[in-house]
């Protein structure tokens, strides 16, 4: 069976819409890119799309080499109209920690910068990883986490990693693995979960196989294909497992988030 995620991207929408009416002022958040994949480039255009529907101004900066990179980044964090900053994953031969320093933290709607980070390891989630918020959120309203043999598949700093710390926390308190491409019989570790997350990047990672009866299976996977957006989990785990669809699953829940943030960094900006 797939899940259905509409009722929590509802709420969070309505929440985001209740406070951008009572900031009553404009909204704005930048994306910033570095030869973009298909999957960055998807994730802009779907951007781009809630962010008009919301009435968040919205622009995209595409740098063509490392400098110029820098001095957008630079530019954005003292620009006082500007409340929130995007910066992509991944950046083609740039140092990515290089780059996440230049937003100032309290811009930083991704919570990449290793300030955002520090506080994340300290349990404080102001500006938590976008896709690893989705996937708790998501979780948590299906499911209770306390005690759950979880296994994420991914490690980056975007997703994997932020996810299993978040997991972690204590009032959440998961039993975490990761794995990764050094991880020896997958199937074997996955095929123990009552969940999955599969963040990889890979089509057709997890199979029916893999997974056991009646667990819950998160696909985090955007994959650009000629006939359209697929995940990392193959349909047919869909018979054995609840499953998030791709489209409509956690990249929704993930765009919607990354707003709700920009409000939150133009609520916390007003007051500063
Ligand atoms: N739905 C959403 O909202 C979002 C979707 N995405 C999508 O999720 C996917 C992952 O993104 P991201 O984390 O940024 O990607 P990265 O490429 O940065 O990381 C991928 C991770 O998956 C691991 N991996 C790759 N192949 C395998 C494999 N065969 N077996 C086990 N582990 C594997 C890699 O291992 P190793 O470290 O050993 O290389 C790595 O840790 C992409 O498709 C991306 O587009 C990303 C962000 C948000
Ligand atoms: N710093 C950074 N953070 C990211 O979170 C990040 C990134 N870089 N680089 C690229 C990947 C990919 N990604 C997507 C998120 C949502 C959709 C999304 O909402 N997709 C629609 C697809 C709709 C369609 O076009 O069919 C859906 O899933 O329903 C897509 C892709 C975030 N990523």
């Amino acid at each position: 069976m797939y899940i259905d995620i509409k009722p929590l991207w509802t709420t969070i929408k309505n929440n985001i819409i209740e406070k951008i009416s009572t900031l009553n002022k404009t909204i704005t958040l930048a994306a910033v890119t570095l030869k973009p994949d298909d999957a960055t480039q998807n994730y802009l255009k779907n951007q781009e799309k809630l962010a008009k529907k919301l009435g968040i101004n919205y622009s995209v900066y595409e740098a063509i080499n490392r400098n110029q990179l820098f001095s957008i980044l630079r530019e954005l964090s003292s620009d006082n109209n500007v409340h929130g900053i995007f910066v992509t994953h991944p950046l083609p031969g740039i140092e990515e920690m290089e780059a996440v320093n230049m937003i100032s933290p309290e811009k930083d709607v991704e919570g990449r910068h290793p300030y955002n980070m520090g506080m994340l390891m300290y349990g404080s989630e102001f500006f938590a990883p976008c896709t690893a918020e989705a996937v708790v959120k998501i979780l948590e309203d299906i499911t209770k986490l306390s005690g759950a043999n979880v296994v994420v598949v991914g490690r980056s700093t975007t997703v994997g990693k932020p996810l299993a710390i978040m997991l972690l926390r204590r009032d959440r308190s998961a039993t975490v693995t990761v794995c990764h491409t050094r991880t020896r019989n997958l199937q074997q570790i996955t095929r123990n979960a009552d969940i999955v997350i599969a963040a990889a990047g890979k089509i057709n990672l997890i199979t029916s196989d893999m997974v056991k009866e009646n667990s819950i299976v998160v696909d985090v996977g955007i994959n650009v294909t000629d006939n359209g957006i697929v995940g990392d989990v193959n349909p047919e785990v869909s018979e054995k497992a609840l499953v998030t669809p791709v489209p409509g699953g956690v990249g929704r829940i993930t765009t919607i988030i990354l707003m709700e943030h920009v409000v939150k960094a133009a609520e916390k900006l007003k007051l500063t």
